[in-house]
């Protein structure tokens, strides 16, 4: 699959002497849905500014499509990481849709019928086209998340960082969140959560990477990380409770490997389990 970012034995001090990352080394690869877990400081967002350049590495080196970003500005690299905030109320300022996500377009220099094809195909794509006259702030908490979503999206990064997107969410607004990141993958976007929704995470992400004072500690499937019993503990993470079922049937003898309700209901079935 292709690289799309590499941090190489990345290190962090913050000013004040907090080492935040200790020696990073994580390869992103197109099109993927990744998740960053890990338990309250325990360096996520430290290591996802150094993605867009809001924070230039103690050593080591990041790199964003081949480009070194210790080299650019957080302007220049907009275009290649896009960041969504945990709140979009600190994201949205426009008077409209339109403007909002027109404001991103214009600067990374588009313009004419290109800033228009542009603005009414991210409208299209997020299904936003009959809100594109309304003003962002009125909205819900989760059309106002799919504003902020989108006007990040419009710009097309290669990689898009999404900070805790169903914080303040119901369970209609998380699942909307997890479909359009399926769409944005499938369109080849390199997207990466930065969660302590567990459930989010083994539903909607493919890879996820555990986090620990400053460490990788693991890196593997969600069924990997959340039937992992000692990362689980060292990163003081509770699996979805899923998983907990799925361990108690494994101690009496039922092995089953299921991602959701749904699929461990369909297991059931499938083994006569039912009756
Ligand atoms: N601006 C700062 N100045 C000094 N230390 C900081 C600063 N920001 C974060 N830290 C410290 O760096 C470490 C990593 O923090 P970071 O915010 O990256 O963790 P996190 O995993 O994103 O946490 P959370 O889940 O709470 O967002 C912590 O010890 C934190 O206290």
């Amino acid at each position: 699959m292709a690289k799309v970012a590499e941090v190489v034995n990345l290190r962090y001090v913050y000013p004040g002497g907090v080492e935040a990352l200790k020696s990073i080394n994580l390869v992103l690869e197109k099109g993927t849905k990744v998740a960053i877990i890990g338990q309250n400081g325990s360096g996520k967002t430290t290591l996802a500014k150094h993605f867009n350049g809001l924070l230039k590495p103690t050593s080591g080196k990041v790199f964003v499509n081949g480009i070194d970003t210790a080299t650019k500005s957080t302007g220049e690299l907009a275009r290649y990481v896009g960041y969504v905030f945990q709140n979009p109320n600190h994201q949205l300022f426009s008077k409209t849709v339109k403007e909002e996500i027109e404001f991103g377009l214009k600067n990374i220099g588009l313009k004419g019928e290109a800033l228009r094809e542009r603005l009414i195909e991210t409208l299209d794509f997020f299904g936003l086209r009959p809100l594109a006259f309304k003003q962002p702030l009125s909205f819900s908490s989760g059309v106002r998340k799919l504003v902020a979503l989108a006007s990040v999206y419009a710009m097309r990064p290669p990689i898009l960082f999404l900070d805790e997107p169903t914080t303040g969410q119901d369970h209609p607004g998380k699942v909307k969140i997890g479909q359009m990141i399926e769409k944005m993958a499938h369109e080849g976007h390199t997207i990466v959560v930065i969660t302590h929704d567990m459930n989010f995470v083994s539903r909607f992400t493919e890879r996820v990477v555990v986090m620990a004072q400053g460490e990788i500690i693991r890196d593997g499937t969600p069924a990997e990380i959340f039937a992992d019993r000692e990362t689980m503990e060292k990163a003081h993470i509770e699996p979805p409770q899923i998983f907990a079922l799925a361990r108690k049937l494994a101690e009496d003898g039922i092995e089953i490997n299921a991602l959701s309700p749904r699929e461990m209901a369909a297991a059931f079935v499938s083994r006569g389990l039912t009756g």
